[in-house]
């Protein structure tokens, strides 16, 4: 008699269940005794742990920042939370532990001691590489110090500064004539994201967009822009649901990669041409743009295709997401502009150009914008993943001091958000918007990290300031006064890569030049 030929389907299927579940025990116990005895080894103890209905696939987490998201206060959500359990917690499941901490000591390891132990990688070249190739967002290692090193030499302070805002002048020219002088309300959220657009896209590909310059400028009536923006969109999705293409992949999804991909070429090939045209040429009042200097420096066209979509990536909004959060606190804050007016006033009294070191000398203008980037971070938070079995030095125990052991696949998340508002390093005021607190303040070491610390901390930093200090310093030149024409007073988060603000910028400004 064969035992097998007298099972029904249904034993079979059954029998194949209880032998895949003991399996998955067996080998889930032994990980587990594996990781306490190391743990164990190291004198490691677990963060508090939030409370979960599901402690199997640690859903409850997921969801409960899902439901903050679709409402706008996603942010706000991981603040209560680290209120609720400390500076470290976490979220275990079966087969990962999601740690969330803004302990200093935690991020210096995380971001630089350490660096070479966390990564994206895992996280993000599934979802990223069909639509901007394997580039600086989305590897680790040495594909990454390769990105890195390609792009570093034209983000170098010294070739972005003054001459760079030579270039950018002429955008801020544009946006400024875009906004009505007799106090009619206007939204500066879109202007400023056409703004950023022309100048990342004259940088990067070395032709701005002329975002500004078409009235009635979309995002549709870009085909690059429209095809990036839906890439983008694609992303997204791809980095939250399971590695299986035919979830994502569609016909706009490969027609929109197509586009990009031919629009970023075409720039190369233009770069090229005008490379080989240019020998000889003097080459001191040149323009620094990406794509010249990866051309200049790799025969491998593709991969300077790929570098440059990567870092369109951050480069295409965060500045004008910082602008617009900026004159949303001071829309709210008409003193502090009438302030920084009498300051620009006078450091421009001398009739001379702005430069870099000009700039960075008018100290109220560097607190009103520190404190826009405490209070509304463009990047609210960052996450990591393990790349091998490593320790966090503190947040462990009871008391939140032990160090913590981390396996490999376990991710971390910082909120830059919750880390800005700790009321011990800005004060019991920590939650409004206040320039002056700057004053004589230092924040100790990794509690103050717009633009992320370490290695990979953003090569864009410098470039960032420069045009937000300049496009500031030109708009309160030109206009006496602000007016806040939104009648919610609060932030409204909308959470993307960055976290924009839901209900833009709607302000006045005043000007007696008509
Ligand atoms: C307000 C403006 C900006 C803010 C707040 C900002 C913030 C950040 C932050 C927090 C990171 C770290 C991400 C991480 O650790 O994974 C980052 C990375 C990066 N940023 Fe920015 N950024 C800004 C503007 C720019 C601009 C204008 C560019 C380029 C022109 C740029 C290019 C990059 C690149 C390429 C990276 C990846 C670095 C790496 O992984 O090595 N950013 N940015």
């Amino acid at each position: 008699m064969d035992p097998i030929a007298d099972l029904s389907m249904f034993d079979l299927t059954l029998w194949t269940f209880v032998a895949i579940a003991i399996w998955y025990m067996v080998f889930y116990f032994r990980a587990l005794l594996r990781y306490r005895q190391a743990s164990n080894n190291h004198g490691c103890q677990q963060p508090p742990s939030i409370t979960q209905r599901d402690p199997i696939f640690g859903f409850d987490l997921m969801l409960r920042l899902h439901r903050a998201l679709k409402r706008n206060h996603r942010n706000k959500s991981i603040v209560q939370l680290f209120s609720s359990h400390g500076l470290t917690f976490c979220a275990p499941s079966s087969t990962s532990t999601k740690f969330y901490t803004i302990e200093p000591k935690n991020l210096q390891t995380i971001f630089s001691t350490d660096a070479s132990s966390w990564g994206v990688e895992p996280m993000r070249r599934f979802a990223f590489e069909p639509f901007v190739g394997k580039g600086i967002m989305c590897v680790d290692g040495k594909d990454w110090e390769h990105s890195r090193t390609l792009i570093k030499p034209t983000f170098a302070r010294a070739q972005i500064t003054d001459q760079h805002l030579e270039d950018f002048e002429r955008h801020v020219d544009r946006l400024i004539d875009l906004i009505p002088r007799d106090g009619s309300t206007v939204d500066l959220q879109p202007l400023f994201s056409r703004l950023a657009l022309d100048a990342s896209t004259e940088f990067l590909f070395g032709e701005a967009l002329g975002a500004l310059k078409k009235i009635g400028f979309s995002n549709e009536s870009s085909e690059f822009l429209q095809a990036y923006n839906y890439g983008q969109y694609v992303l997204g999705k791809r980095l939250h649901l399971p590695k299986w293409n035919f979830l994502t992949v569609d016909k706009r999804f490969q027609r929109s990669c197509r586009v990009a991909h031919a629009f970023v070429d075409e720039c190369i090939a233009r770069t090229q041409r005008a490379l080989r045209g240019s020998q000889g040429h003097d080459k001191t009042r040149e323009r620094y743009v990406l794509a010249r200097d990866l051309v200049s420096q790799t025969i491998d066209m593709k991969d300077a295709r790929n570098q440059l979509l990567n870092v369109f990536l951050p480069a295409h909004e965060a500045v004008g997401v910082a602008l617009t959060n900026t004159f949303f606190n001071l829309a709210r804050n008409p003193r502090v502009f009438s302030k920084l007016r009498q300051e620009v006033l006078k450091a421009g009294a001398q009739g001379k150009p702005w430069t870099f070191e000009r700039l960075k000398g008018i100290k109220y203008l560097q607190y009103i914008i520190n404190e826009s980037f405490r209070l509304n971070p463009s990047i609210g938070t960052n996450t990591r993943m393990a790349l091998n079995d490593t320790i966090l030095p503190t947040g462990g125990g009871l008391r939140g001091t032990s160090p913590m052991y981390v396996r490999k696949g376990d991710v971390t998340t910082t909120s830059f958000y919750a880390l800005h508002r700790s009321k011990d390093v800005f004060g019991e005021d920590a939650d409004i918007f206040k320039p002056e607190r700057w004053e004589g303040l230092r924040p100790p070491p990794w509690s103050f990290l717009p633009f992320g610390g370490g290695p990979r901390v953003c090569p864009g930093q410098n470039l960032a300031l420069t045009e937000i200090s300049y496009a500031l310093v030109r708009i309160v030149e030109a206009f006496e006064r602000i007016e806040n024409r939104d009648p919610v007073m609060e932030f409204v988060e909308v959470y993307k890569i960055t976290t924009d603000s839901g209900n833009g910028a709607k302000v006045a400004l005043f000007s007696e030049r008509r």
